[in-house]
């Protein structure tokens, strides 16, 4: 299905190539991941205004944007309860609006079709331990509901996050998106479209999002934690029960650590074992330890796969002659981290398929 959605937006693109047109592919790429993460958790794409006349993007960023606000309320908490800053507030409209819709999707899939081939997606996985005596795993419709926003927060705005960075990264950088793409034609070839089965062969493409991911960390303050005990970092005393923010952004462009912190330079991970998972901390885009993000592989695999599918199926312009170093890197602050403004550019498809997909 992941694939079904990619070649979606891949004809789109072919499309607006064909007419020279100038394609916003922030826009793009957020509503390529929210389609791939509602068919895999809620098993059929759903509209926008499905969820709201917002927009599901709208509402969902304006959800991360809330919880990664710091609330002077968590501080100073006998003020807590006058929601000087609105936040709980604007928290409660917001709540509202997913709880109705999880409501909804609970309800379409328990008066579904059960019959036995019904290929099951994770909704239904959940509802066969719902409210049953027999098993150990007894889940109700809140857990249902709570597990849901997990996964779908988890997993669209971060996923089109790191895609938007990365191709704004190779906009920028001429020199290794011509290496990447030269890599595509020699693994995949000029007459074919990427399959996942190719993605472990790409080793720069490997590096060139490990590249992003260092300097754009998709939650730069990871998600805050609270340590369990009294501890020692170094020569601090951490009381039980504080609540701890870990930098990431800033780890992962510390001078002491990396050379030439700042420069988007893929070739610096050629030959060595650093890898995303959080085992070396310089390199902690998905956190660490118990923790971490559980959905690692499959963030990978989505951002190795769309990334890789684009750059192999079309050359990329910037609009307006614009110089690939005048393109703008500001950056959106929000408990997810993307670009300030869409990312514009023009596709060329470059393939001479010998099948039409
Ligand atoms: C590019 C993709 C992704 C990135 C960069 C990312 C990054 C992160 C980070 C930094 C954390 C906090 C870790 C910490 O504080 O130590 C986290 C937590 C989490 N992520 Fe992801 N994530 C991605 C994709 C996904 C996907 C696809 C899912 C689910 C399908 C997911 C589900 C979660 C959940 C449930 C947590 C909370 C874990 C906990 O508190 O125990 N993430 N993610």
């Amino acid at each position: 299905m992941r694939e079904e959605e990619l070649d979606l937006l891949i004809k789109l693109l072919r499309e607006a190539a064909k007419d020279g047109a100038t394609v916003d592919l922030s826009a793009k790429v957020s509503t390529l991941s929210a389609d791939m993460a509602c068919r895999m958790i809620l098993g059929k794409k759903y509209m926008d205004q499905d969820l709201d006349e917002k927009g599901f993007k709208a509402v969902m960023q304006e959800a991360m944007h809330l919880v990664a606000t710091p609330n002077m309320g968590d501080y100073i908490p006998y003020i807590a309860a006058l929601d000087l800053q609105g936040i709980t507030k604007r928290l409660k409209v917001n709540h509202k609006i997913f709880d109705h819709f999880f409501d909804k999707i609970i309800d379409e899939h328990m008066d579904s079709d059960k019959g036995e081939d019904k290929t099951k997606d994770f909704v239904d996985v959940m509802l066969g331990f719902y409210g049953t005596e027999e098993s150990e795993y007894r889940i109700e419709r809140p857990n249902i509901k709570a597990i849901l926003m997990d996964m779908l927060a988890g997993s669209t705005d971060t996923s089109a996050t790191a895609i938007e960075w990365t191709l704004s990264e190779l906009l920028k950088n001429p020199r290794v998106m011509k290496k990447l793409q030269m890599e595509l034609e020699s693994v995949v070839g000029m007459k074919r479209k990427v399959e996942e089965s190719d993605l472990e062969k790409l080793e720069y493409l490997d590096m060139v999002i490990k590249e992003s991911l260092r300097l754009h960390p998709v939650a730069p303050l990871l998600v805050p934690h609270q340590s369990t005990e009294d501890c020692m970092v170094g020569d601090f005393f951490i009381p039980k029960k504080s609540r701890l923010i870990v930098n990431a952004w800033a780890i992962m462009r510390e001078p002491g650590a990396w050379i030439e912190a700042e420069k988007f330079w893929p070739e610096r991970f050629e030959g060595s074992n650093i890898d995303v998972r959080g085992r070396e901390f310089q390199l902690i885009p998905f956190g660490s330890g118990r923790r971490g993000c559980p959905g690692i592989q499959l963030g990978l695999t989505v951002i190795r796969q769309t990334v890789a599918q684009l750059v192999h199926c079309f050359e990329w312009k910037l609009p307006n002659d614009m110089m690939p170093a005048d393109l703008d890197m500001a950056e959106e602050f929000g408990l997810a981290m993307p670009r300030a403004n869409p990312l514009l550019a023009i596709p060329n498809y470059r393939l001479s398929l010998e099948r039409d997909y």
